[in-house]
């Protein structure tokens, strides 16, 4: 079921956008990676959503959730760089979120207890939070966007700026999370969008640039090149290999061959039985595969 809709979402500071012309839809029950390169606009987007900024124009529609009603009560945030009162404790913290978010006293501390545990730091409840590592603040941060059990949780670079035990400590977490309601989390890494996201919103100089299912952007992106090596005529054997059905295209470059093929062990008979049949002085045959990483590169670079 589709959760959100947005279509033609832009926001303009000053005049200047920096959010344009964006639509996508997600549905109920995934995970959603917003990546791009930092100044994407991707905290404009998720604040957004969050109903903290007003879009300059565009839609943005919750099903079944009517147009009048505050979005806020169904949207979990969590910004970029949580601001947390250091001398309260992590329990002080949720029951203080909770009654934010108009729980009352006793439904506030209840749900702290259930959260704390299962964003596992109910042993330091009573801790204050100054003394809290990275991990657990944004573990913390996470539980408190969650006290109010709204549809979709909203994280902003949740791991960009932990060490690396806390990058795991938290994405272990959200992988658990996930199983249990919509998510949608910002990154410029794309190891972190393939490790937990089912999709994909790849965001370029505030435009989407691509956009699916990590599955099917994998299938789109995967190409395999053969890079072939000769002790001479690297032309002549590169014109030979262009007549080969399985072969895209090939280039060289440093005198080796580059050959980019759909079918990597379609290829692989093909060019080894022409090979040994003319006995090509081949050196060398490697096979480097393409990848979503390097579909990402380019539209970042461009
Ligand atoms: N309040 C503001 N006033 C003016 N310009 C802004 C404001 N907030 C953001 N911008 C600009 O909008 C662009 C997008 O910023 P945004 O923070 O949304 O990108 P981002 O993809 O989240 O980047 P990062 O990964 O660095 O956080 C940037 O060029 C930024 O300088």
């Amino acid at each position: 079921m589709t959760l959100l809709t947005v279509s033609k979402l832009s926001k303009s500071y000053d005049g200047k956008n920096v959010v344009n012309d964006v639509s996508f839809e997600f549905q109920s029950g995934k995970c959603i990676a917003l990546i791009g390169p930092n100044g994407a606009g991707k905290t404009t987007i998720l604040r957004t959503l969050a109903g903290l900024l007003k879009p300059s124009a565009g839609m943005i529609r919750f099903s079944g959730i009517s147009e009048s009603d505050d979005i806020r009560k169904y949207i979990g945030y969590l910004p970029q760089y949580p601001v947390f009162h250091t001398w309260m404790t992590g329990m002080e913290f949720m029951v203080y979120s909770g009654r934010l978010s108009y729980l009352s006293e006793a439904e506030s501390k209840k749900r702290a207890e259930t959260l704390l545990e299962k964003v596992g730091i109910i042993d330091a409840k009573n801790r204050r939070i100054g003394k809290y590592s990275g991990g657990m603040k944004q573990r913390l941060g996470i539980a408190q966007a969650i006290i109010h059990k709204p549809k979709l949780l909203i994280l902003d670079e949740p791991v960009s700026s932990l060490d690396p035990f806390g990058r795991r400590e938290v994405l272990t977490l959200m992988k658990e999370l996930k199983e249990e309601m919509t998510i949608l989390f910002s990154t410029h890494i794309l190891s972190d969008a393939e490790e937990i996201s089912d999709d994909l919103l790849l965001l370029n100089k505030g435009e989407i640039v691509e956009k699916g299912s990590i599955i099917d952007l994998r299938k789109k992106y995967q190409t395999s090149i053969i890079m072939l090596e000769f002790t001479e005529d690297v032309e002549k054997y590169q014109g030979k290999v262009n007549t080969l059905t399985s072969v895209r295209n090939s280039f060289i470059e440093r005198d080796v061959l580059h050959v980019s093929v759909s079918d990597f062990s379609e290829a692989k008979q093909e060019i080894l039985a022409i090979a040994v049949k003319e006995n090509w002085p081949l050196t060398s045959f490697t096979l480097n595969r393409a990848s979503l990483e390097d579909m990402f590169m380019k539209v970042v670079t461009n």
